[in-house]
């Protein structure tokens, strides 16, 4: 089915003269421009606390879209999409606390006009700034007009904050107006989870503990905290990378097949799975868990300081840089079956993965194969980024008079196929809050699921005052973390060995 143009709209964004506004936002919005997916019915209108007219606003993306080329040509986001969608923006500036801002904004929109509103501030702002859109009816839909909010992460910083920040927005506005962003549901590869597994019986068939030993969900990160000490040493690797971006893709490996495509049968199967999510005891907790912080030493060829060193960062800092946890979803298909779950900054290679284990054949028939040695159970690895694909481990006889095994990878790229482009991610988001499909968004329900499941760590690591053990950069991450899966007899898989060079 070809996608269908957008319906007119007003992108109201909060956050205007931002990072996320210029990195991500305006140069998605310039994508789903080119491709026509949204047309010149499409107006932005940038709200900051700076001083200055609409001419302020679209000078500076224009100044951040040229840094973008790294040659310093024109960049080809500068091409005529930018230069239709410059025309349409506009710019007001104010305080978000007060009320004069959301009165001018009403003014500007009126009461019929499509609006979405788009928070990319500082979280602390979320809850006051949908109580005054409220307040000021600019969350009144009509037959004819709709009002959206769109909801950046951190979403709450642990369950009761997440709860509350809940019933603050949902004391305001309804649930199918609020669109909270988890960016890594962008991703071509994460989107493809749900086709891979329900269009496909020889993936789906084989979907349970019957036949998966256990599954693997890895984000590593080369970059590491740099200039977001602030941010990071008040959030860790555990908040800002579990409860949300691996939770979901744990969730889109382990809900039930949905009985439609829609938003609300795909978010109540997700919902199902973070609900059964196994919530540890403290003791549980702690021994499911290896946090790590990286030290000082070489990365990608330059020194990096210790993490405890980062401007912004407590000296005696104990938040965490990496976390590697063991956790159980407890449902009938998937009782018994270990989720390790790891993330990281400061590592050897950035590499976004699933890898699927399943259970070794019962019985070699081969007279030569040393079963534990030569028969490797398959893999399913769905790589998310970089090099986004798919590849399946199987065991082939290797040609000629001999009846040994030999491990083989079935491999498929998407840059094989298609062309993905330059895309950010942001752009089936944006589209989808413009067309109203929440699919792709998180319900309260499935938040609160998620930190139910994170909060135990939380306390555990609160209470026993220990401190992330050191990794050195360019590692793997902190010896415990290879200790928490090998005493269950497994291994993680190698970092940052694309599909095809994989043995
Ligand atoms: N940047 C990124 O890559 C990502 C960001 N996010 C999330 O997006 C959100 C925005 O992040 P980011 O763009 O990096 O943050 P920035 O700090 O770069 O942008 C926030 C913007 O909000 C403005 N602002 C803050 N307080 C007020 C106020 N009271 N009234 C008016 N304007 C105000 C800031 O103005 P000023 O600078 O003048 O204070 C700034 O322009 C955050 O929730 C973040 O967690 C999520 C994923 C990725
Ligand atoms: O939300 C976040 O995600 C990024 C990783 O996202 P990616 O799309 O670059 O893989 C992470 O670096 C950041 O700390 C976190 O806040």
């Amino acid at each position: 089915m070809i996608p269908k143009k957008a319906p007119p709209v007003t992108l109201v964004i909060f956050g205007a003269t931002g990072d996320l506004t210029r990195r991500l936002l305006i140069p998605a919005i310039i994508n789903l421009t080119r491709s026509g997916l949204v047309g010149d019915d499409l107006a932005i209108l940038g709200v900051g606390i700076d001083e200055g007219d609409d001419e302020f606003l679209r000078g500076r993306l224009d100044e951040f879209l040229t840094h973008l080329s790294p040659d310093g040509e024109e960049p080809t986001r500068k091409d005529d999409a930018w230069f239709s969608l410059r025309s349409r923006i506009s710019y007001m500036s104010g305080d978000f606390t007060r009320d004069d801002i959301y009165q001018a904004i009403e003014t500007r929109l009126g009461s019929s006009a499509n609006a979405a509103f788009y928070l990319a501030v500082p979280p602390v702002l979320f809850g006051p700034i949908v109580e005054k859109l409220a307040v000021h009816g600019l969350m009144q839909e009509t037959e004819t007009c709709f009002r959206r909010v769109a909801i950046e992460k951190p979403f709450g910083t642990d369950l009761s904050s997440a709860k509350a920040l809940n019933a603050r927005i949902l004391s305001n506005v309804e649930e199918t107006q609020v669109y909270r962003l988890d960016h890594f549901l962008g991703k071509e590869t994460v989107q493809n989870l749900m086709t891979a597994r329900f269009a496909n019986m020889i993936i789906e068939g084989l979907w349970s503990n019957t036949y998966i030993d256990h599954v693997q969900i890895t984000a590593a990160e080369v970059v590491d905290v740099g200039s977001r000490g602030r941010f990071y040493d008040a959030t860790g690797a555990l908040r800002d990378m579990v409860p949300n971006h691996l939770f979901q893709l744990l969730a889109m490996i382990a809900m039930e097949p949905p009985n439609s495509f829609d938003a609300e049968a795909i978010r109540n199967e997700k919902g199902k799975v973070l609900k059964a999510l196994r919530v540890y005891s403290a003791e549980e907790a702690a021994a499911n868990s290896v946090r790590g912080a990286y030290g000082s030493g070489g990365l990608g060829g330059k020194s990096l300081s210790a993490y405890r060193d980062t401007k912004d960062v407590a000296p005696d800092s104990r938040t965490e840089t990496y976390v590697a946890l063991k956790l159980y979803a407890d449902t009938w298909r998937w009782a018994g079956v270990p989720f390790y779950l790891r993330t990281g900054k400061a590592l050897t290679a950035r590499d976004t993965e699933i890898v699927i284990t399943f259970n070794k054949v019962p019985f070699a028939q081969f007279r030569e194969t040393d079963v534990t040695r030569r028969l490797p159970p398959n893999r399913l690895v769905i790589q998310v980024q970089p090099d986004e694909g798919m590849s399946m481990e199987i065991s082939i006889k290797r040609p000629g008079q001999s009846v040994e095994t030999v491990p083989v990878t079935l491999d498929f790229r998407y840059s094989d196929r298609f062309d993905i482009g330059n895309t950010t991610g942001y752009e089936s988001l944006i589209y989808d809050l413009f067309i109203g499909d929440q699919a792709l968004f998180q319900r309260a329900d499935s938040i609160e699921a998620g930190w139910a499941a994170v909060q135990p760590f939380l306390d555990a690591w609160a209470e026993d005052g220990s401190v992330p053990e050191p990794y050195a950069p360019g590692s793997m991450g902190p010896a415990s973390a290879d200790d928490l899966i090998r005493k269950d007899g497994r291994e993680w898989h190698e970092l940052g060995v694309v599909l095809h060079q994989r043995k």
